[in-house]
């Protein structure tokens, strides 16, 4: 089968690898969309994110949907012909994390394209068949692709206790934000700003519903999200940029008693906070890391209509011209790029 394999920084390949047989509970996926992630783009230009390194090859791609074309012996509730998201990260099942129910902290995570484990960028994956999710008929294999930025969304929304009526500032107009912008909507919030530092990014937030966009280098990002909240600040501020000054600045921008998420990665992994602010306003910081038990709701959010994850993309492009793709990828107006691999 054709792979995209990551040799060394900057240089990804097509190459061919044996096709996968599907253990007992897997199930054989033939992959049709793959959605590049900026994950993808950092190992692709650094080969490696903070210990994460790439030592070996290491096919690429974790945000991904297919067509079941072989099931495990012991599978029960898919079948040949089902289209179905595949839910990258699988833990190991048995740890204390896995058995209080976050599995999306288990230590033992296998998560698709992340040094050593293979990602999606391949015309087969065998995969575990409870990671698999079926689509209904309104879902996409794209839009199933997307359930995995869009998981990510719906965490932060859970993490924050997003609710009816809250007012929401999200940091960074790049996937992750967009697609909290519209997990914060459906959640119930009904106000939402949305920061950034690239006009084409902010227009994009316009276009898919924030009530008001800021350009922090333009004006103050406290003094604008107060001007958008009676005064107050944002019940719930999301840092999804990962940028040192929009991590630093998200305690100007919430209110007193209100929360702050933090999804954003930055580059440094000290930043500093002010924690007489966090002690003296009693704000909850919290931190969200990927997901657990977020596809379900991803795909009711897009068969509902209430997240137009598609909407997103900018270009697809075939497996065979994916390092195309990846350089398509990286210009700071793009949002996302998907990679075809079948239909
Ligand atoms: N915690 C998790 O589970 C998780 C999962 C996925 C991604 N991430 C991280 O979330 C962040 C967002 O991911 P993405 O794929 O949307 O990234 P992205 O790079 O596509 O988007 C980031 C956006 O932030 C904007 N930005 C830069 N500086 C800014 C500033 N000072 N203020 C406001 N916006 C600014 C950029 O212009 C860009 O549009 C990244 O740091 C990524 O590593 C975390
Ligand atoms: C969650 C996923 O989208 C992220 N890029 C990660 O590898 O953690």
């Amino acid at each position: 089968m054709r792979t995209a394999v990551l040799n060394e920084p900057g240089e990804l390949a097509v190459e061919e690898r044996p096709r996968p047989d599907p253990a007992p509970d897997e199930v054989l996926v033939a992959v049709g969309e793959v959605g590049i992630c900026g994950s993808d783009l950092h190992y692709y230009e650094h080969g490696r994110i903070g210990d994460y390194v790439v030592e070996s090859p290491l096919i690429l791609g974790h945000e991904s949907a297919g067509e079941v074309v072989e099931v495990g012996e012991r599978v029960t509730d898919l079948e040949v012909g089902d289209r179905v998201a595949l839910e990258p990260g699988v833990p190991c099942r048995r740890c204390a994390h896995c058995k209080r129910g976050e599995y999306n902290l288990c230590p033992d995570v296998t998560f698709m394209a992340t040094p050593p484990d293979d990602g999606a960028f391949a015309e087969y994956v065998a995969w575990p068949a409870d990671f698999a999710y079926r689509l209904p008929d309104e879902v996409s294999v794209r839009e199933g692709a997307l359930c995995e930025p869009l998981s990510v969304g719906v965490h932060v929304a859970r993490r924050g206790d997003i609710g009816v009526g809250d007012s929401v500032l999200v940091t960074g107009a790049g996937p992750i934000g967009l697609l909290t912008m519209e997990a914060a909507r459906a959640a119930g919030a009904t106000e939402i700003v949305v920061s950034d530092v690239v006009e084409g990014k902010l227009r994009r937030a316009e276009e898919r519903g924030a009530d008001a966009t800021v350009d922090p280098r333009e004006e103050d990002l406290g003094d604008a999200v107060a001007r958008h909240t009676g005064g107050e600040g944002a019940d719930v501020v999301v840092e999804a940029s990962g940028a040192e000054s929009a991590i630093a600045g998200s305690l100007d921008a919430v209110r007193r008693g209100g929360t702050v998420v933090f999804v954003g990665l930055a580059d440094e992994a000290e930043v500093p906070l002010d924690v007489l602010d966090i002690v003296d306003n009693e704000l909850d910081v919290r931190g969200s890391f990927r997901y657990r038990n977020t596809y379900p709701a991803a795909i009711e959010l897009l068969a509902d209509g209430a997240v137009d994850a598609a909407g997103l993309v900018d270009f697809e492009a075939d497996l065979s011209d994916v390092d195309d793709a990846f350089r398509r990828a990286m210009d700071p107006d793009t949002v996302k790029g998907m990679v075809t691999v079948g239909r």
